[in-house]
């Protein structure tokens, strides 16, 4: 593994091959969840604070497995560490729900991080709710256009230096669902999703945004992911995840029971 990705203290790593393979990228793989989250959260902080020639983006995944990552962000020894006033949050995807539902992923973040640091208010880029679902996603992409500043992605800028990305069972990952149109997305940077099965609209960051990463990380954790980490690494194409690939590099952070076997 390179040292600019999150490798494991406590357990095995497994490269993929010589340089970054942005598609199957590299394994990270810890005893267990708070081990992963742990290493997770310092090598974020490590990242975070290295990055002094402007600001620190990250785009932040929703659901369930990241949320102790957040708790543990919004606690010592980190909470007093992170520069706040230098880090950019973006949302990777969310539900079109006020943010104050219990299923939008914008107020799992505030719940649990954002409302426990000194993170200026304007850092902080929440997926807008106001109009429609579209009028939301083009709101959203114009926010990030700004902030990018530019209105195209350019080879070797990135707009994220960390995209934290989770796994559904299906194979999903931000809100991009299997055999959905978004898929097909080559063009917006925020696009909506029905997903066929999970509730609400999504609103999502599309690949080519999520590919706009100096570092995709793939948080996933639990012997009920196993199979579909296996199956993304080994390219299925239908799972939505096994497309994703980064501008720098890409790394699979796990527990031990989310670990193909042969791992
Ligand atoms: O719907 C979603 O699912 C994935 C995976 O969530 P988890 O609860 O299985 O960890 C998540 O990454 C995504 O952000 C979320 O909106």
């Amino acid at each position: 593994m390179t040292g600019h990705t999150p490798s494991p203290k406590t357990s095995t790593s497994t490269d993929t091959g010589a340089g970054a393979d942005t598609r199957t990228g590299t394994l990270a793989i810890f005893d267990d969840k708070a081990a992963a989250t742990h290493h997770l959260a310092d090598w974020l902080l490590q990242e975070a604070l290295a990055k002094t020639d402007g600001p620190f983006s990250l785009a932040l995944s929703g659901g369930s497995t990241p949320q102790l990552l957040y708790s543990m962000m919004a606690s010592e020894p980190y909470a007093s560490r992170f520069p706040w006033a230098r880090m950019q949050f973006f949302l990777g995807d969310d539900r079109f729900l006020a943010h104050d539902h219990e299923d939008s992923n914008s107020g799992m973040l505030n719940r649990l991080l954002f409302s426990h640091v000194p993170v200026p208010a304007e850092n902080v880029h929440l997926i807008p709710t106001a109009g429609t679902a579209e009028e939301a996603a083009r709101a959203y992409e114009a926010e990030l256009k700004t902030f990018y500043g530019a209105d195209t992605l350019k080879p070797g800028k990135p707009l994220f230096d960390v995209n934290l990305l989770g796994l559904g069972g299906d194979g999903h990952t931000a809100s991009l669902f299997p055999g959905q149109p978004v898929l097909k997305e080559r063009t917006a940077w925020v696009s909506t999703c029905v997903p066929p099965v999970a509730p609400y609209t999504r609103l999502t960051l599309t690949y080519p945004a999520i590919d706009a990463s100096r570092h995709v990380v793939f948080l996933v954790e639990g012997a009920s992911k196993r199979e579909t980490v296996a199956k993304v690494r080994a390219q299925d194409p239908s799972c939505p995840a096994s497309a994703i690939t980064s501008m720098g590099d890409l790394t699979w952070v796990l527990d031990r029971a989310a670990a193909p076997a042969d791992a």
